[in-house]
């Protein structure tokens, strides 16, 4: 009886302990939030459902609130959860820019069982460290040799999608993504998966099933939480998945180290300095030859940054690429200025041996991308968390709070871009370089996309080959994009368009 009481006593004294612990730690975040306007909740749930079923009702809910409450918007997400929505310009300009807000949101734990502490999730020295390592591998010198990647990979994709030319509706999302795959692959690992011949392959399947769960344990309370997600079915395919992917990237990292080793010993790279430029090299070749704190990387900090790319470096650039040929095929006189452009450069030749002048030479091309990240960015929104307390202007932000950068919502802010919901590629032509914080597609600031010159060359050389190919159409039935937020901006009814051929 005894016993008893003593552990009735023991687990009341750790409950009251705790409540207290996330009252205490809660109660400057709280009494930050206290005034800002938001969207009334429920108790213990707060406004968690607004968001529904899995992603569907994320993007709009935010949308919602931002019409409604304005450029700062407070979200209860659960008893506890809180998090500040900002498409204000001021507001982004000071979070995007400042050197202490740079710590990930608690959002990202989700992403760790796969890229570890990669760039992207990665904190405090090990990210500031990794970063400045990171940087020269994105060098043009580089990103200049890939461009026969990005050309092979489209030219399959290009074969694939003739044999779709002529029928009234093809959902063109599935034929990029395997090609942004292919591609991811062999600049960053420099191995081919043939994912667009292969879409059952093992690794390609474990990719799609890992961002799957990963959007759903960052919105699903029970699956994020730790130990709840670990009796979930969920928790058994990730770890199937896991074990997939890390054994793919793990055996790659050990070929090439030894080949590496190999090469060094024949004498064949008298320069180490010249690595990856005088050969075709993949990012993992140049993270082998990195140095941190006067030593090589391990494996393991490799596989991290490798997994990154893989991750962040293809469902970005298939969402890019989809909804610009989604845009074009719906706005005809866009799509004539970017073919005649096409002419300007290589005449009447479909499949010219493209070089990196030739894209930098597409001027118009790149005016019609930057439109189609304004009104479909592909990461719509992302997330800072505060580790220390910031003072803006006069304002103190405590620590801990969550500030989501709502980059859709400020995307169509017609006081920064009229008309907001019009295709319009000119007017990137004067409003290019002014008011750099209301169009942050590729984030800003000390923490921006590292890959974004990557991304760009990808998407000029994969869009401009299709426009040389095929002329672009509106689907019939006429098909109205049903936009959702995923790891990556989606649409839930796919990316339809016609397709015919250019003679
Ligand atoms: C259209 C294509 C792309 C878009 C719109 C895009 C957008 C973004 C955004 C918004 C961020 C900031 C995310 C955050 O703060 O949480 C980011 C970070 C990052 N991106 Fe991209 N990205 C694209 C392509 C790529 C590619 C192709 C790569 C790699 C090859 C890449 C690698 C990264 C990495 C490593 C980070 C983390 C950087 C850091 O935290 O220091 N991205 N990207």
């Amino acid at each position: 009886m005894n016993f008893l009481l003593d552990f009735f006593s023991a687990f009341i004294v750790l409950v009251v302990l705790s409540l207290w612990y996330v009252f205490f730690k809660q109660y400057n975040v709280s009494k930050f939030f206290k005034n800002i306007p938001g969207p009334p909740g429920i108790p213990l749930l707060g406004n968690a459902l607004d968001f529904k079923s899995k992603t569907k009702g994320v993007l709009t809910a935010f949308l919602n609130y931002t019409n409604n409450y304005g450029g700062v918007v407070k979200i209860q997400i659960g008893p506890f959860r809180k998090l500040l929505l900002i498409s204000d310009y001021k507001f982004i300009e000071f979070v995007l820019s400042s050197t202490k807000i740079i710590n990930k949101s608690h959002t990202y734990k989700t992403m760790l069982p796969w890229l570890g502490t990669g760039l992207l999730t990665s904190e405090g020295m090990k990210w500031k460290k990794h970063r400045r390592i990171i940087t020269p591998t994105f060098h043009f010198k580089i990103l200049e040799q890939f461009i026969n990647s990005f050309d092979t990979a489209t030219d399959v994709m290009v074969e694939k999608l003739k044999k779709h030319v002529g029928e009234p509706t093809v959902d063109i999302y599935p034929f990029v993504t395997l090609c942004a795959l292919d591609i991811i692959c062999e600049t960053a690992m420099g191995t081919t998966i043939n994912a667009q011949s292969n879409e059952e392959s093992e690794y390609v399947k474990s990719v799609k099933e890992m961002g799957r769960i990963i959007i759903e344990r960052a919105l699903a309370p029970q699956k994020n939480n730790e130990f709840l997600f670990r009796f979930t079915k969920d928790f058994q395919l990730q770890r199937k998945a896991l074990n997939i992917l890390h054994k793919y990237t793990n055996n790659v990292i050990r070929k090439r180290r030894q080949e590496l080793l190999k090469e060094y010993s024949s004498k064949e790279m008298e320069n180490p300095a010249d690595i990856g430029i005088k050969k075709k090299m993949a990012f993992l070749d140049l993270l082998l030859q990195a140095r941190v704190d006067d030593r090589p990387l391990t494996n393991e900090e490799i596989r991290e940054e490798v997994d990154t790319f893989m991750f962040e470096g293809h469902d970005t650039t298939a969402s890019g690429i989809s909804f610009a040929l989604y845009s074009l095929a719906n706005n005809p006189e866009v799509q004539e200025k970017v073919y005649e452009e096409q002419l300007s450069i290589f005449g009447e030749e479909k499949n010219p041996t493209v070089i990196y002048k030739n894209l930098q030479e597409m001027k118009y091309l790149e005016l019609v991308i930057k439109e189609a990240l304004r009104l479909y960015p592909s990461v719509p929104f992302y997330a800072r968390e505060t580790n220390q307390e910031v003072d803006m202007d006069g304002v103190i932000i405590p620590k801990g709070v969550n500030i989501t950068v709502f980059a859709y919502g400020i995307h169509r802010d017609p006081k920064y871009f009229p008309d907001p919901e019009k295709f319009n590629p000119d007017r990137f032509d004067t409003i290019d370089g002014k008011l750099p914080y209301a169009y942050v597609p590729f984030s800003a600031g000390p923490r921006n996309c590292i890959g974004q010159k990557f991304a760009m060359l990808e998407m000029k050389s994969t869009l401009s080959k299709v426009i040389r190919n095929f002329k672009l159409c509106p689907a019939t039935p006429h098909h109205p994009l049903k936009l959702v937020a995923e790891t990556v901006l989606k649409s839930d009814n796919g990316v339809r368009l016609s397709l015919l051929k250019r003679v």
